[in-house]
């Protein structure tokens, strides 16, 4: 996040100074354009020396590395008095910053919250809350808000509202399948009501003003490290030893944590089906799973090692003889180099996982079966590799890997045929199948992977050096806002006093999410609005009109006891200046035609979207999805956009969204031209308005505040008008001012009524004047 400047509650600018005072000592010795990359653990390994003098630490050879300052907790338990001397040695040789999280934290934050499948447990999201907080705090310490990239690796998104939001925060946010970012999107549309956008193949979700990207780009493994493993001494020696050990036989490996997604008993079962099914392979194949511990403990892991235990126990009894165990476990971490032997002699490897983030093993294995080998020299660049893959539809690499057989996990007769299929199949197709996913896997590396980011990342924060952004809000209500330069919050005070000072006003008032809250069910003005009304209408300086797109009967019942209130209906294709008058008709629109065209398609989206319905005003159409199933309901809505746009796209009518509506309109009505309307026609009464203040919350009324700007502009109004454009909700907006909701609005419209003369006082050429035109 660049250019952005924090502060807790409302909008309040930060200068210069005070954003940048969050500098540390670490950061100025950094300085720079860098990237932080903020993940769950260091990509450094630490151990107490043998002396239990002080620790030793090295780079962990299984991680991503990439040239960038890293922020993370440490895979060791580092005592309190220890942390600074520790933190000082990874900073100057690793550039790692540690967050020490306490064990009984790591357990509940990890072990607990992230890979616990049951009920959601609140301790554990506190525990989650926690952890996540002891992380950005060393992010603040080292971050230079105006230089830094942060890049946050997510491991697992499983609550609801507070991480949706807070991940909105972000300028970028990658997923490593489209089937990950497709339910992410659906979640922004169900939860939040956001939609995406697709611009030349990047989609973007517009969010408080900014454009959150979204970027699908499965990771890949760190070529050039695993090739320089490949050529480690021990590894040959290794393999020898294996081959000796299995002599023969088939080899189906599995590589997992011991954890309960990776469905290891899934996978011993359909092994088991597989021995039954095709007894050819019966004292041929051998399953080697390598489970790796990670820790942690509870009633789910020991019931599933319990249960691997008793399948491998009646496998091996069943099908074994002396000097064959079907299926072998090994329950230990191996070094890389053992692991890569175990690749190396494996005719296939199977992934069961029920749920997973990427899963490099497939990856990891496609390398080794290469080995160094590189293409042989028979001139058709093939290589010689063979390598069979079953994997998971359930894992992130699976989309990655056409030339795998994708399983169902809990479907066990098709994995054990997958199982078969893998082992069975010719050389000739195995080598294929090997050269494409070989092709794949070592052209589509982590430093393809992160170049691709940051391109992408930079892209999106292009933007910013053009745009303020802002922190607004504390703890899970934090957000990051960007609004233009000049939008502010509408204070009490000196709306009052420009109000006090002028002559002649104009109040143009939306109803819906303005008056009363979009919320509430019933939408009837309560009495204090409606003697707000009549208050602000008394005072004779005053022309006040309720602008809405409502039907002109609900708005001629709800305000008959408001005489002197002036009313635009349907967005002003009705209008009149107070009760008594008749209602003046938008007279450029006397072409309803295309009702007929419009109506039977919203009559098609309607069947088909239960909880829609359609109504039909006086001179518009509106199809309603308030009811609808939110998602469905808005992707409908969109569909009927466009498809109502084609069907009417040479009809004289305007197709809008608004909230939860679609609604089709006549061209030459807006709520804009009401207040021009107005506004012309006190100009023309020589009563030019000074003081104009025009509220609205959705997008019709951006076509009044729009409108009013561009009046300013041509000298309609008095040169020294108070203008107060005001958008409800901090949104993007043409208006420059914002209220919060509908009730800040009641109280700023209180105010005004307190600040109102009842007869206007003044002398009556001071005062505009509340009769119409047509009464005068
Ligand atoms: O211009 P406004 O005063 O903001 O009115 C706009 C629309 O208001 C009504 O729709 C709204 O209320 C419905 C419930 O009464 C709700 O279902 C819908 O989602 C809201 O947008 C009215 O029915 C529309 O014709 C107006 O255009």
């Amino acid at each position: 996040m660049q250019r952005t400047m924090t502060t807790p509650g409302t909008l309040v600018e930060l200068d210069e100074e005070r954003a940048g005072s969050v500098a540390s000592d670490v950061q100025s010795s950094l300085a720079g354009d860098r990237l932080i990359v903020v993940a769950n653990t260091l990509p450094v390994r630490g151990e107490r020396r043998a002396d239990g003098r002080g620790w030793s630490f090295a780079w962990d050879e299984d991680s991503l590395l990439l040239e960038v300052l890293y922020v993370g907790s440490l895979r060791a338990d580092v005592p309190p008095a220890e942390q600074d001397d520790v933190a000082q040695a990874l900073l100057e040789r690793f550039r790692c910053v540690p967050a020490f999280l306490p064990k009984d934290l790591c357990d509940r934050f990890y072990h607990g919250f992230c890979k616990h499948g049951g009920r959601f447990d609140r301790s554990q999201w506190e525990a989650y809350v926690l952890a996540n907080k002891l992380f950005s705090q060393r992010v603040i310490e080292v971050l230079n808000p105006e230089d830094d990239y942060v890049w946050e690796l997510y491991r697992s998104l499983p609550v609801r509202d507070e991480i949706l939001k807070s991940l909105l925060n972000c300028d970028l946010i990658g997923f490593h399948t489209f089937d990950y970012a497709r339910h992410f999107l659906s979640c922004c549309s169900r939860m939040l009501g956001i939609e995406y956008q697709s611009k030349r193949g990047y989609i973007g979700l517009d969010y408080f003003g900014r454009t959150v990207g979204i970027k699908i780009m499965p990771v890949g493994i760190n070529m050039t490290q695993l090739q320089s493993l490949l050529q480690h001494p021990d590894l040959e020696r290794q393999v020898a030893e294996l081959r000796n050990q299995f002599n023969r036989k088939t080899v189906l490996l599995g590589v997992d944590d011991m954890d309960i997604f990776k469905g290891i008993d899934l996978k011993i079962l359909a092994f088991e089906q597989m021995l039954k099914t095709h007894t050819k392979w019966q004292g041929r194949a051998v399953l080697v799973q390598i489970a790796n511990p990670k820790g942690g403990s509870s009633k789910d892991l020991e019931e599933l090692q319990a249960e691997i235990k008793e399948s491998c126990q009646r496998i091996n009894d069943q099908f074994g003889r002396p000097g064959y165990s079907p299926v072998v476990v090994i329950n230990r971490t191996l070094s890389s180099i053992e692991r890569m032997a175990y690749y190396t002699i494996a005719e296939c490897v199977v992934v069961s996982a029920v749920r997973d983030g990427m899963n490099l093993t497939p990856y990891e294995y496609i390398v080794c079966r290469q080995g160094l080998a590189g293409f042989d020299d028979s001139g058709d660049n093939r290589p010689r590799g063979k390598s069979m893959l079953v994997v998971s539809e359930f894992i992130g690499c699976s989309p990655s890997l056409s030339g795998a057989i994708r399983v169902n996990p809990w479907n066990t007769d098709s994995t054990a045929e997958a199982m078969n299929e893998c082992i069975a199949l010719s050389d000739n197709e195995k080598q294929l199948r090997h050269e494409k996913h070989y092709r794949y896997v070592s052209s589509h590396d982590v430093s393809y992977w992160s170049k691709s980011f940051i391109h992408d990342f930079e892209r999106s924060c292009r933007d910013h050096f053009r745009r303020k952004c802002w922190g607004v809000g504390l703890g899970f209500g934090f957000r990051v806002v960007a609004l233009d330069r000049n939008f502010k919050k509408l204070t009490v005070d000196s709306i009052v006093e420009d109000y006090k000072k002028s002559k002649s006003r104009v109040i143009l008032l939306d109803y819906d999410g303005t008056l009363v809250p979009q919320t509430t069910m019933n939408k009837t003005p309560n009495e204090t609005v409606v003697s707000m009304m009549n208050t602000l209408c008394a005072d004779k300086k005053n022309v006040v009109f309720i602008v809405s797109g409502r039907g002109r009967d609900s708005l001629e019942k709800w305000f008959y006891p408001c005489p002197e209130l002036g009313i635009a209906a349907e967005h002003g294709y009705f209008m009149r200046w107070n009760r008594d008058e008749q209602w003046q008709i938008q007279n450029q629109t006397s072409e309803f035609g295309w009702m007929h065209m419009a109506e039977p398609v919203m009559k098609l989206y309607t069947e088909a979207t239960d909880g829609s319905y359609i109504e039909t005003k006086e001179s518009a159409l509106v199809w309603h999805h308030q009811d609808a199933d939110p998602g469905f309901g808005s992707s409908q809505a969109k569909e009927m956009l466009d498809h109502l746009e084609s069907v009417l796209a040479n009809e004289p009518v305007s197709v809008k969204s608004g909230q939860h509506i679609v609604e089709v309109k006549p061209q030459a009505v807006s709520k804009g031209f009401v207040a021009e309307k107005i506004l012309s026609t006190l100009m023309e009464k020589g009563r030019q308005a000074d003081f104009v203040l025009c509220i609205g919350d959705d997008r019709s009324d951006e076509d009044m505040f729009e409108k009013i700007a561009d009046i300013m502009k041509r000298s309609m109004v008095d040169p020294q008008t108070s203008l107060y454009a005001c958008t409800v909700g901090q949104k993007p907006s043409k208006a420059i001012y914002y209220l919060d909701d509908a009730n800040d609005v009641l109280n700023m419209l209180e105010a005004l009524a307190d600040a109102s003369e009842e007869d206007g006082s003044g002398s009556p050429e001071e005062t505009s004047g509340l009769s119409t035109p047509e009464q005068e």
